[in-house]
């Protein structure tokens, strides 16, 4: 038996024995009528709609403006009617796109006290070229470090007021408009997203055949959550001192199966919890759920197509029950974080990142499509599996990677299955191995709607973080040409980086200047002493000119590189634990900056280059640090924290899939990602920065993903890439301001409450 298969085992034996000892606090097996608990429900948490009221009639007035709704800025949707296209959503406000009053960020938009507005982006024929005119450039950098400020500035107003008046679970203003459900009995309790539980009222429960399915003690909205919370609790108090991972994974499970069977009260215990229960759903234990899979597998969610769909793929797509799909995350398992291959596996990561698309970015998780391309495997131990079947069957295409032409093929047939049922389909690539991640990304930026989160999203996670890394030196902002980053990491993460940085550097100094980067693998320093480079790579392979540090040679160490270079930021994209040691980072406190910056992005947190502690215990307090996974702050004594920022792409990556869906892009352009990219950077304010903050608290996602889809939407408007959404067209997308644009995101977001079902069968 092998190391993979021993480790199944120790984990499939807690579930069988410690997990059974937890069973009682699990909202499954804890009967609804045992709680008896009449405790405030959390402050923060609706009240779910009245169930005594009459749903609204259908039709004309529905359509009617909420008396409390100051009115829709030109070009807002209209509320949708009976007899829209996409009747099932649309008739259930708060489950598809919500009225206004069911917002997640009412009103502040609309704050006249913030009448400084960022301002038009500048136009594509300037931005884009990069020997155009040095005069022009230079205007063009001034007013963009001008826009940084006030952007800095506007974002800090904008949270004040958020944070004051605004709360996004705020009470709310209306009854959520009614959601017509074609099942009875069973059907609907057995189907997570009209399933109620004990919340069904009996008004309800007489009209949808439920009477006598349930016991008979109707729960609030709030009770529900509140038991839930409490199981979570009693899990967490119960599971103290067990190893992490059985922890994670316990954790995990719960939320899984509440997931499965409640997805309202799932997706709300999620937003409003997002600080504690990202780390479970995403990263780092959604790492430990794809290698456990197979044997954690209850029910399928997504779509698998395998190499030997071939051919079938056009009629498969119309499979999958949902009418209409808005966002697709697909992977085909062959880098899965920092964890190589891991085969049919990978599908946790899909799933996860549509969860964070659905709680931060507000899309309706009918909405969503996970999706895995099995196209084989090369792990050894997933194809050798069989040793230890009795025990746990690896759940995919027992048989080696398809390659080459082989391998496109299937990823280009289901772009074209996808597309030719759901054209407005915005589709995310997550963990490709490097040459697929690339591959794909130019065969489909320019035909489809797409992007690759771990070359682009990622790349603009840290260009956010390297920005802030300037300000917070001490240095202005147009210094960041000159910052000397080290990048520990040459595959799709590390290279997107890479590329993006370099885009803004040579924006910045009107395309000229000098190659700032030292860039290693493991094979260390590249050079163009380097035989068979990858052109991506080549690009900032380091040559033999005057500018080289002297006795930087092909192949240099890490600790050489950095006590040669001496550079401001260190930046780990490789995938490998522990290689910032301690003699790396005793070497970059001889950086030429007061304030090094750390950013050791892998995941999950095993294999992050290096921990907080280790930064500031041996580059002192002044360090600043940044990571994939999610670490706890430092305490550094005499009441200093050393703070330990998450450095990982789902700061963007919900805001561009947003902003590309609302605004109907046609495809997803650099220039989208770098107002992304800016609009995250200038969330955080100077006070922030100088105590070492990049990025913003994990709580305020679904605010931030409003803001930086709105810039994403702005964008494709400016470079007139946008086609508009429903019933928005560019025209209506292209004259909103600023804050209006905000607000017609925010008004787009999907937020969990349970609305009166109405059955029509
Ligand atoms: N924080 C984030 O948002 C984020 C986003 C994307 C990827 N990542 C993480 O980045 C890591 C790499 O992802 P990728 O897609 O680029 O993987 P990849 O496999 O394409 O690239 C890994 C690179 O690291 C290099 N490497 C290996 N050992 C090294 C060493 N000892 N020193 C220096 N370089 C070494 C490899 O040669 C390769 O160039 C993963 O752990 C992934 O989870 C993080
Ligand atoms: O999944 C994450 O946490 C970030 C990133 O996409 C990765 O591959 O590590």
């Amino acid at each position: 038996m092998h190391a993979g298969c021993a480790k199944q085992i120790s984990l499939y034996g807690f579930e069988s024995s410690f997990i059974l000892a937890l069973r009682n606090s699990s909202p499954r097996l804890a009967p609804d009528t045992a709680y008896t608990s009449r405790a405030a429900p959390p402050s923060r948490v609706r009240s779910s709609a009245p169930t005594t009221h009459l749903p609204p009639r259908p039709g004309p007035e529905r359509s009617r403006p909420h008396p409390q709704d100051p009115g829709p800025p030109p070009a807002h949707p209209p509320i949708p009617r009976r007899g829209d296209r996409d009747l099932h959503s649309l008739s259930c406000p708060h489950r598809g796109y919500p009225h206004r009053a069911a917002s997640p960020l009412p009103r502040p938009f609309k704050n006249p006290n913030l009448s400084h507005e960022l301002g038009p982006r500048r136009p594509p024929p300037h931005r884009t070229a990069l020997g155009t005119d040095p005069g022009r450039a230079a205007c063009r950098l001034i007013s963009r470090v001008a826009m940084w400020r006030s952007a800095a500035r506007r974002s800090s107003q904008i949270r004040r007021l958020l944070s004051s008046s605004a709360s996004p679970t705020g009470p709310l203003a209306t009854v959520p408009g009614p959601c017509i459900v074609q099942k009875r009995g069973n059907d609907i309790l057995n189907d997570p997203w009209y399933n109620k539980d004990t919340a069904f009222p009996l008004t309800e429960r007489d009209r949808l055949g439920l009477r006598g399915l349930l016991p008979p003690r109707v729960m609030s909205f709030e009770q529900q959550y509140e038991r839930f919370i409490n199981s979570y609790r009693s899990l967490e108090k119960n599971t103290r001192g067990e190893p992490d991972s059985i922890v994670a994974l316990a954790k995990w499970r719960i939320l899984n199966r509440l997931h499965d069977r409640n997805e309202t009260l799932y997706f709300r215990v999620l937003i409003d919890n997002i600080k504690d229960f990202a780390p479970i759903i995403y990263t780092p234990t959604v790492g430990l759920v794809c290698e456990n899979y197979s044997g954690l597998f209850r029910r399928p969610r997504g779509m698998y197509f395998t190499a030997k769909d071939k051919g079938e793929m056009m009629s498969m797509i119309y499979n999958w029950p949902q009418e209409k799909v808005d966002m697709i995350v697909v992977t085909d398992g062959s880098r899965i974080l920092g964890l190589g291959d891991l085969g049919v596996q990978g599908i946790g990561i899909p799933i996860g990142k549509l969860d964070l698309y659905v709680a931060a970015a507000g899309i309706n998780p009918q909405k969503i499509l996970p999706v895995m391309l099995d196209v084989g495997t090369n792990n050894e131990k997933l194809l050798e599996d069989n040793l230890c079947a009795s025990i746990y069957l690896d759940l995919g295409l027992r048989q080696p990677r398809l390659e080459g032409e082989e391998y496109m093929a299937i990823v280009d047939e289901f772009m074209e299955a996808v597309h030719a049922r759901w054209p407005k389909a915005v589709v995310q690539f997550e963990d490709f191995q490097m040459k697929w991640a690339f591959e794909t990304l130019e065969r489909y930026r320019n035909r489809f709607c797409m992007f690759n989160d771990d070359v682009q999203g990622t790349a603009g996670v840290a260009l956010a973080g390297l920005l802030g890394a300037v300000r917070a030196q001490g240095r202005p902002l147009h210094d960041f040409p000159n910052q000397k980053i080290v990048v520990a990491g040459a595959g799709s993460a590390g290279i997107g980086v890479l590329g993006m940085a370099k885009q803004e550097m040579l924006r910045m100094k009107s395309g000229e200047g000098h190659n700032q980067f030292w860039v290693l693998d493991k094979d260390g320093l590249i050079t163009k002493d380097r035989k068979d480079l990858d052109p991506a790579v080549a690009r900032f392979a380091r040559g033999h000119g005057p500018d080289e540090i002297p006795d930087l040679h092909e192949g240099a160490s890490l600790v050489e590189v950095v006590r040669k270079v001496k550079p401001h930021v260190l930046l780990g994209l490789s995938g490998v634990g522990g290689i910032f040691n301690e003699e790396v980072l005793r070497a970059m406190k001889e950086s030429d900056s007061p304030r090094p910056a750390i950013f050791a992005m892998s995941n999950p947190t095993t294999k992050a280059e290096c921990t907080p502690d280790d930064v500031f215990k041996h580059i002192g307090e002044n360090a600043i640090f940044a990571s994939g996974s999610p670490f706890s702050n430092v305490s550094l004594g005499n009441g200093k924290t050393g703070y330990a920022n998450q450095a990982n792409n789902m700061y963007l990556f919900p805001g561009i899939g947003l902003g590309a869906l609302l605004s109907g892009a046609r495809h997803i352009s650099d220039d989208m990602l770098q107002a992304a990219a800016e609009c995250l950077a200038s969330y955080i304010t100077d006070d922030e920065i100088q105590k070492g903050i990049l990025f913003p608290s994990v709580s305020s996602i679904r605010h931030i993903t409003a803001r930086v889809g709105a810039a994403v939407v702005r964008a494709a408007v400016a470079e007139d890439l946008a086609e508009g959404y429903r019933t928005v067209d560019p025209k209506d997308l292209g004259s909103m301001s600023e804050s209006q644009t905000v607000d017609y995101v925010a008004r787009n977001m999907w937020y969990p409450v349970y609305s009166p079902l109405v059955n029509n069968k």
